[in-house]
């Protein structure tokens, strides 16, 4: 199955220039789910992981059917304000400004080895903030995974020595 075929480009969403990656077609079709979800699972490719953690909103797709597959539990890492239990935040840089994520401060204990997952590799900001609340809880990242990489973004280097894979890439 191609699954490129159902992503669509749109241009200049949320503003001007920017060519946004719309993976709703995908969502909508049974066959592409089963098949998106087959090969996440299958570029995993590493035993015991004990939590994914998923980003608000777009890694809540595809990260607890992964979760459910690896017998590990999910975690959501989420925009500020939303978590209702004592937390962690982590501040990162966008292209103008900066942004923050929170995470719950029980949400994985320290020697959980963890994959990482969201929709989209772009610059890595959000990854990257990602990893860092894992890490300061003291997980293990084993893996970041998502379904796009766009590659001239460079997003990966922001992401050091850790294994970083992707579906598809642009
Ligand atoms: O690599 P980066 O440059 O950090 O960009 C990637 C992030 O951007 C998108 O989320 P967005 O902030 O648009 O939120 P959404 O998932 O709620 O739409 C995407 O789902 C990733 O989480
Ligand atoms: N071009 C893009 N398409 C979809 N999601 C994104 N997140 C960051 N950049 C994106």
């Amino acid at each position: 199955m191609d699954l490129k075929t159902f992503i669509r480009d749109i241009d200049d969403f949320p503003r001007q220039g920017v060519v946004f990656k719309d993976i709703t077609p995908l969502l909508a079709n049974a066959k592409a789910i089963r098949y998106t979800l087959d090969k996440l699972v299958e570029m995993v490719g590493v035993y015991g992981v004990d939590k994914v953690v998923g980003m608000e909103s777009r890694g809540f797709f595809f990260g607890p059917l992964l979760a459910q597959r690896l017998n590990a539990g999910f975690v959501p890492v989420r925009k500020p304000n939303k978590l209702p239990s004592e937390k962690i935040s982590q501040t990162y840089d966008l292209e103008y400004g900066t942004d923050t994520l929170d995470m719950h401060s029980d949400a994985i204990l320290a020697g959980e080895k963890v994959l990482v997952h969201d929709d989209v590799l772009a610059t890595g900001g959000t990854a990257r903030a990602t990893c860092n609340l894992v890490e300061r809880l003291g997980g293990e990242i084993v893996q970041c995974n998502f379904l796009i990489e766009l590659d001239f973004l460079k997003g990966r280097d922001k992401l050091g020595e850790t294994p970083v894979k992707a579906l598809l890439n642009y």
